[in-house]
């Protein structure tokens, strides 16, 4: 199989993805952020009664019309303690925002708008309407009323109308598992004695970030050395647990110790793809067995962590049911890029805004793919599309934000 283009590569991957079927109740606290597996129907009517809007008097809107003439103050309604009786005619009840609108009235008094007597009663100074400052029962929702449906991206707005509703938990579509395998005989943990040859393993510490970011959760399989037995050993732990994707990090290459294509062959995964037209991240492969996704992703710090933002993130937030993000978004070159190759490429870049509110990203001086401070240093990578011509700072671009 081929090189092929990032933007097929992307349809076969992520466009063909859909959410996991796994649901799980969480709290409310725990709910932002996540996505609705069932409509949330309100089990109650907000308000439950005719409520105050504003602090001031209940009374009857005629009785607050000129000429105005003294009411008599017999009570009062508070939020959470109503007034037990009833408003007739010449008669007003002092009341707060949020309580109970007294029977009998129809309308709120500002305070501003009536001055009281020293024998107690109450002299409207200006009219008020029917109605006026009341909040109907139910005019928020009523009960049995659908409030969010199910594939609802939970923002702590709609976290606080479920509150509302009389929801203390949610059902919401569970986090996508993930179990991260990085694999090379010179791999050690990171803090562990390294040897000669060796090197520690990082990019797997990244790429578990990123998988999280994205709302999946993270089995971390650890290191593997170069050996088919052990990798296809944990492809199939993945597979006995239920794991929604399995991504292996390294032997994606053309070397002998390169096993990740030999163990997806012998395991009979249905490959989407084994490399892609991009730079960094070209020995990219991807692929399935049932419902469980594969992600080879190459050994290279730059590398494994530009294709995991441009292929693992997105696959992860829609098996986790999350929307779509624009992969890019315009900026403004800070700086001259010479023209491009056959692979579309990713500059590792910084990015400021400029007086005008526009990104400015300035590729970083070296762009090595074993480079790991260039690419914590960087803010975006610029997308340069193959075969672009060279490009001065100032023009436009397309950048893929990192963080
Ligand atoms: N003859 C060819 N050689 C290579 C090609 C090619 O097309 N023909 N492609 C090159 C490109 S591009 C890349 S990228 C690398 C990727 O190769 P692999 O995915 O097989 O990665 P490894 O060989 O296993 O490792 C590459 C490099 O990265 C280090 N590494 C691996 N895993 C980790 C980890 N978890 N944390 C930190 N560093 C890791 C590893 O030690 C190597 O230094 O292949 C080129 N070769
Ligand atoms: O594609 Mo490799 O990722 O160029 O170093």
């Amino acid at each position: 199989m081929s090189l092929i283009p990032v933007e097929d590569a992307q349809s076969r991957l992520v466009a063909a993805a859909t959410p996991i079927r796994r649901t799980v109740s969480v709290p409310l606290r725990e709910a932002a952020g996540r996505v609705l597996a069932e409509d949330v129907v309100a089990t109650r009517t907000q308000p439950g009664f005719d409520a105050s809007a504003m602090d001031g008097y209940a009374l009857r809107a005629e009785d607050a019309a000129a000429p105005f003439r003294p009411l008599a103050v017999i009570g009062e309604s508070a939020a959470g303690r109503a007034f037990a009786g009833r408003i007739g005619p010449g008669e007003a009840v002092r009341i707060f925002t949020g309580a109970p609108l007294p029977e009998g009235a129809d309308a709120v008094l500002i305070q501003e708008d009536a001055t009281r007597i020293d024998d107690g009663s109450l002299l409207p100074t200006e009219a008020v309407g029917a109605g006026q400052h009341v909040r109907p029962a139910g005019v928020d929702f009523a009960a049995g009323q659908t409030l969010l449906t199910a594939g609802t991206l939970l923002t702590p707005g709609s976290v606080a109308l479920a509150a509302s509703g009389g929801h203390p938990f949610l059902t919401v579509i569970d986090r996508p598992k993930v179990a991260v395998l990085a694999t090379g005989d010179e791999l050690v943990p990171p803090g562990a004695e390294v040897g000669p040859s060796q090197i520690v393993a990082s990019n797997s510490y990244g790429v578990a970030a990123l998988v999280e970011a994205a709302g999946g959760t993270v089995i971390d399989c650890g290191i593997a050395p170069d050996r088919e037995d052990e990798i296809a050993g944990h492809l199939d732990r993945a597979l006995a647990e239920g794991c929604d994707c399995f991504v292996t990090i390294g032997g994606a290459s053309v070397g002998d110790h390169d096993l990740i294509g030999k163990v997806f062959e012998k395991s009979r995964v249905e490959i989407a793809f084994l490399k892609v037209a991009m730079r960094p991240g070209k020995p990219l492969m991807a692929g399935r067995i049932g419902d469980m996704r594969l992600v080879g992703l190459p050994g290279n710090p730059a590398s494994s962590m530009v294709a995991a933002t441009l292929f693992l993130g997105p696959l992860v937030r829609r098996l986790a049911g999350l929307p779509d993000r624009p992969l890019t978004r315009p900026a403004i070159l800070g700086a001259d890029v010479p023209e491009n190759g056959m692979r579309a490429d990713f500059m590792r870049s910084t990015a400021r805004l400029d007086e005008g509110g526009s990104t400015v990203a300035t590729p970083l001086s070296r762009q090595d793919s074993s480079l790991l401070s260039i690419y914590a240093a960087a803010d975006v990578l610029v997308m340069r599309p193959p075969h672009a011509p060279a490009a001065s700072a100032g023009c436009p671009c397309l950048v893929v934000d990192l963080a």
